[in-house]
């Protein structure tokens, strides 16, 4: 069978893009799983489906490159926003419906997007965080691996940790990241995030993400990085932080009430077909 799919990114966190706009397909896990490795098939860090919507313009379906399906992706929503903008499907707000609610969307300029990504939540339940005791972890101490690291979890729609490091460059995450992803302190895995602070509401960023691995970029853990950043008194409310991912810039804002703002590019890189 030949499947039609787009390839998209943002920030260099790139992604399939299948147009289900006529019914969600049932096989995404396993065209995720066989479409994403490097070299092998087209190469990306998962699957993205965007699909019909009673209530939204569309909606966004992810996927990782392990095929687990995530409710949220944050530079994911950006490249859905670009793609049914140049497909004429919306215009330059637009809303778009997730496993974690509707986000409303603005084109900020040629291919960037602004997104009201909704609340941070710290609340261990939500993220969720098993075994750490009832308060929000923050800045706690857990053992990985064996190693002491500070970390700080929540919610952006999918579960984060974010780690302040010295030298965020040196770290070898293929190493450190895998001991993040299946803590038993993460019921669900999680994404974790390193950040170096370079300045006065300025992260530099990199991730591991749960079902892919290390990526150039994630908007999700961008907003939670900053978030925690805010939380940690190590960057400020209500002005524009920016964060320096391997991939690029993303900026985000972070409301008193923790609402997250994020700001960033989508692309279209090319159209393609392949057998299935
Ligand atoms: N790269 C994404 C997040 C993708 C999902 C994540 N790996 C998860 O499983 O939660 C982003 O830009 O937010």
């Amino acid at each position: 069978m030949r499947l039609e799919f787009t390839k998209m990114h943002g920030c260099g966190n790139d992604y399939i893009y299948l147009d289900c706009l006529k019914g969600m397909i049932d096989n995404a896990p396993e065209l995720a799983r066989r479409l994403s490795p490097r070299r092998f098939s087209v190469g990306s860090d998962g699957l993205i489906c965007i699909a019909p919507s009673q209530v939204a313009d569309a909606t966004m379906r992810m996927f990782n490159a392990d095929g687990s399906e995530s409710a949220m992706c944050g530079n994911g929503i950006r490249c859905v926003a670009q793609w049914l903008y140049e497909h004429k499907v919306a215009g330059d707000e637009m809303t778009i419906e997730t496993l974690a609610g509707i986000k409303h969307l603005s084109r900020k300029g040629e291919g960037i997007w602004q997104v009201e990504m909704g609340a941070a939540e710290f609340e261990p339940a939500l993220v969720p965080v098993k075994g750490l005791g009832p308060d929000p972890v923050i800045n706690r101490a857990i053992a990985v691996d064996g190693l002491p690291w500070q970390v700080t979890a929540l919610s952006m729609g999918n579960p984060h940790c974010v780690t302040v490091v010295e030298d965020v460059q040196s770290l070898d995450l293929e190493r450190i990241g895998p001991g993040f992803e299946n803590h038993p302190a993460f019921p669900e895995h999680v994404n974790t995030e390193f950040i170096q602070v370079m300045g006065k509401n300025h992260l530099a960023m990199r991730v591991w993400e749960r079902g892919s691995g290390e990526t150039l970029a994630c908007g999700t853990g961008a907003c939670a990085s900053a978030a925690a950043a805010v939380m940690l008194r190590l960057c400020e409310p209500d002005t524009d932080i920016a964060l320096d991912l391997p991939g690029g810039r993303l900026t985000i804002r972070v409301s008193e009430d923790w609402q997250i703002r994020m700001t960033g590019p989508a692309k279209t890189v090319y159209t393609g077909v392949v057998e299935v």
